[in-house]
């Protein structure tokens, strides 16, 4: 299948594990934004939102996203959660990709897949699951604003949702043919 794919939704959502997976499934190139910026930024990316801060971040972010945007050609994108803050990102995926799908998963979810996890700035804090929340408050209309569809299970697994995104990507192809 042609087709290009960007994956949004919250930290631990699944974007980089699903996306990995599905681009593999589909037989498509795949990029992960966060890992193209580590190694742009030759640091992980908790190394530089401690030495640059978040907006110096968001500024590579949407630099990254705007080169992505303009190129043609099919691949599955995993984002990064903060991606859909800034609007002139919003246009970019809209534009720039034929469907937008949002992993979408609530924040007490999250918070049992991400308890251990330390390479996200953003939950080094004391009430991580306050701040999921706060997030989520924010960013979940964001993401319905630019997806077409929303991917979600109550109870996934990556598997799952890889098998759920490839439906909806098959039937959005096919529709696409069609018209
Ligand atoms: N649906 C899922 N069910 C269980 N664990 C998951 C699921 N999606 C992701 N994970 C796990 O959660 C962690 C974060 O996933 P990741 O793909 O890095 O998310 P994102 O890129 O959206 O931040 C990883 O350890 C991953 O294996
Ligand atoms: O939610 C966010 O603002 C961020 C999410 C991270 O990516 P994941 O969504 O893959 O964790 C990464 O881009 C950065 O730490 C900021
Ligand atoms: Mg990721």
């Amino acid at each position: 299948m042609q087709t290009r794919c960007a994956l949004v939704g919250m930290p631990g959502s699944g974007k980089t594990t699903v996306g990995r997976q599905l681009a593999r499934r589909l037989q498509l190139p795949f990029v992960d934004m966060d890992q193209r910026l580590e190694e742009v930024l030759g640091t992980s990316i908790r190394q530089y939102f401690e030495e640059c801060g978040e907006a110096a971040f968001r500024d590579h972010e949407q630099a990254l996203l705007a080169e992505l945007a303009a190129q043609d050609g099919p691949v599955v994108l995993s984002t990064g959660g903060g991606v859909v803050l800034r609007e002139v990102n919003r246009a970019a995926l809209r534009t720039g990709f034929d469907t937008v799908l949002y992993l979408r998963a609530t924040p007490e979810d999250l918070m049992r897949r991400l308890r251990h996890d330390q390479n996200r700035p953003l939950l080094q804090v004391e009430d991580p699951l306050g701040r999921l929340r706060e997030l989520y408050r924010v960013r979940d209309p964001l993401y319905r604003e630019v997806a077409q569809h929303c991917v979600e299970s109550p109870r996934p697994t990556v598997h799952g949702l890889v098998s759920m995104a490839a439906m909806q990507l098959e039937m959005t192809a096919a529709a696409r043919r069609r018209r």
